[in-house]
């Protein structure tokens, strides 16, 4: 099967797929994601996490669950684009159970009858603060499973910003290509919506050589788009470097052998938001702290099995050790 074969149909889309629903989303997103967020607000956030997570023991002695910090994080740094506000506190009660019953929902979201009956748990934050954690918390998998590579990744950030420094600023991200490439195989191996979200066949259309009736619901499998042996060597290995050498494929849905945010007009409207964002929270984290796996686990042994929810976690949340490495507070 060539690239272009895996071209969606323009029959099929998703159902409310109007313009003006199209031109809504992608105004608020464009704006989200545009010059509201400045280099200070981000770091003045990030590093305000940072404090909470020193607080809460990252000085190399206590295990942190970093899917649940970077949880927390996300829905901040996106809580405040939105909404000018941190909508959890750390310190409080209400922010555990919220992560908890997040992670319950997202659990019974998962399940396909229950989803069936209330489709509007299918749209209950996968598109947000989970797709966000789950990237980050599977490239601080990766990394710690790859030693290596972590070793290379903070070489390329260290070397670029210094040990006594500033942080990292958006400016840098252009000359940091390894992370960026790491961003990219996580999004190829480990896609946080592993088949988008539903779409359906408007009307009766062929695809591959299939009919397909019309109102199918038709599910795009992008984790197996993005293990596919005729276009990835060596699917499941993660190297990076295959980005470095294909440097010019991106997510912005034009690669269909690439394309965690979806295609055309119904793809995720985070997409210039979500560049940002990732790139300088797992440059950020990356920089400021060593890491290394906690309880005496040895990077060749750590679990890397997935669950399949709405999003793609891990089976067993990531416990690691982080040493404050630089002064962020500057
Ligand atoms: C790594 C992070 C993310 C990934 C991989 C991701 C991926 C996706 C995917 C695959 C879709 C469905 C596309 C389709 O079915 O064709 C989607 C839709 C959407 N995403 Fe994201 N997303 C991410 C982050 C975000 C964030 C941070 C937000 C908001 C703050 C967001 C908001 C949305 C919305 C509103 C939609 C629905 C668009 C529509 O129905 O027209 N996403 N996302």
């Amino acid at each position: 099967m060539g690239h272009n074969d895996r071209v969606m149909p323009p029959a099929i889309g998703r159902a409310r797929s109007t313009s003006t629903w199209t031109n809504m989303v992608a105004g608020v997103f464009c704006q989200v994601g545009s010059s509201t967020w400045t280099h200070h607000d981000f770091m003045a956030r990030f590093n305000k996490h940072c404090g909470h997570l020193i607080q809460r023991g990252a000085n190399g002695s206590n295990p942190i669950d970093v899917g649940r910090f970077v949880f927390y994080m996300a829905f901040n740094l996106i809580g405040n684009l939105m909404f000018s506000k941190d909508l959890l506190d750390y310190k409080s009660e209400k922010g555990a159970k919220f992560f908890y019953h997040v992670g319950k929902v997202m659990k019974l979201a998962g399940k396909s009858n229950v989803a069936d009956f209330l489709p509007v748990l299918k749209r209950v934050d996968p598109q947000g603060t989970d797709t966000t954690t789950s990237t980050i918390e599977w490239a601080m998998a990766e990394l710690l499973h790859n030693p290596r590579t972590l070793k290379t990744v903070q070489a390329e950030l260290r070397n670029h910003l210094g040990y006594h420094g500033r942080g990292l600023e958006e400016k840098d991200i252009e000359n940091l290509p390894y992370l960026k490439a790491i961003i990219k195989e996580i999004l190829r191996l480990h896609p946080p919506l592993p088949f988008l979200v539903p779409h359906m066949a408007m009307d009766s259309c062929k695809m591959l050589g299939y009919h397909i009736p019309k109102e199918t619901q038709v599910l795009v499998n992008v984790w197996a788009i993005g293990r596919d042996p005729k276009t990835w060597e060596n699917p499941s290995e993660f190297k990076p470097e295959r980005f470095l050498e294909l440097n010019t494929m991106d997510y912005k849905g034009h690669h269909f052998e690439f394309i965690p945010f979806g295609s055309g007009r119904r793809m995720c409207p985070a997409v210039p938001l979500v560049s940002r964002l990732l790139p300088m929270a797992l440059g950020s984290l990356l920089h400021c702290f060593d890491w290394s796996l906690a309880d005496g686990v040895k990077p060749e042994d750590l679990d890397m099995s997935e669950r399949m929810r709405i999003t793609l976690r891990k089976s067993v949340p990531l416990k690691a050790l982080a040493i404050p490495c630089i002064d962020f507070r500057h």
